[in-house]
């Protein structure tokens, strides 16, 4: 079954079309990578998927339900994001905070940690946000039942990941995987069925991706979850993904199982041939 789904979608800016006529599924309990060139469209596709983008075209399915749609017409075939949202009116849109609550959680190519805070306080703003999309409520409007229920569970989210010794420890004094890592258990701390993680392993060394990717495998079937992978880190694409897309200038270039692309001549002559790391 298809856990994701995103059909025709194109996302444009002014003159720039990121993303181009784009289909894609994720089925349950796969992992899948997006890869291509700097500038291709990759992240632009989380953006979309998340609700920071209204796409100018193209319907994205979650959970055998359609999430976001939009077919502008006419004049109207420029759809930009934010303000001007509401001049159009043939679309079904969400917000980021209604998508993460639907059970949709990602990682951002840089990291966002609360790196003054420890890693315990970290996963468990996190877990407010699971509750409430609203910071005031998130902080003062939780009764003290709620609050030490929460903590219980990010205590126990530390713990199943491993990470429980480092709980007290501020973000900041984790070794760069370790915060890699600690980001996607703030994630997780939302309660995902799908996870975006955009180029986890950016700056990491061969070691330290390959932990990374042990421990994406392991997150996986732990949590019974679905992965939609941004990553340069060919190594790690090839090693865990079930199935792979690659776009070039926000087209589909080719998608099909890591072996099938390592031999596509397409993909080697426009990405993989000369491409490296990064
Ligand atoms: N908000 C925006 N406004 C205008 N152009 C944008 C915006 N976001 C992305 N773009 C453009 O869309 C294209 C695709 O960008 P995107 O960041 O999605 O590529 P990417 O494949 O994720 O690249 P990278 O691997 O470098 O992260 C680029 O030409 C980029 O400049």
């Amino acid at each position: 079954m298809n856990l994701l789904s995103l059909n025709d979608v194109t996302m444009q800016f002014g003159g720039v079309v990121a993303v181009n006529n784009l289909s894609l599924t994720v089925k349950k309990g796969e992992i899948v990578s997006l890869i291509g060139p700097n500038g291709a469209g990759k992240s632009t596709v989380f953006n979309v998927i998340t609700g920071v983008y209204a796409p100018t075209n193209g319907v994205v399915s979650f959970d055998g339900e359609k999430m976001i749609e939009n077919y502008p017409k006419g004049k109207m075939k420029r759809l930009y994001a934010g303000e001007n949202r509401e001049k159009y009116t043939k679309i079904m849109l969400k917000r980021p905070d209604e998508i993460t609550k639907l059970g949709i959680a990602r990682t951002f190519q840089n990291i966002r940690l609360f790196r003054s805070m420890t890693v315990f306080e970290n996963v468990l703003t996190a877990m407010h946000v699971r509750r409430t999309s609203n910071v005031f409520s998130a902080v003062f409007r939780i009764n003290h039942k709620e609050e030490a229920g929460m903590r219980e569970k990010s205590a126990a989210l530390l713990k199943s990941i491993g990470l429980e010794q480092l709980q007290n420890m501020p973000a900041s004094s984790l070794s760069y995987g370790k915060q890699r890592q600690l980001e996607i258990v703030r994630a997780l701390a939302t309660g995902p069925k799908l996870l975006l993680l955009d180029e986890p392993a950016a700056g990491m060394n061969p070691q330290e991706s390959e932990e990374l990717a042990e421990f994406i495998l392991k997150i996986r079937s732990r949590y019974e979850l679905t992965i939609l992978l941004i990553e340069h880190h060919m190594d790690m694409v090839m090693g865990i993904s079930d199935k792979i897309y690659v776009v070039d200038f926000g087209k589909l270039l080719a998608s099909g199982t890591p072996e099938e692309i390592q031999q596509n001549q397409a993909v080697i002559d426009a990405y993989l041939g000369g491409a490296e790391d990064g």
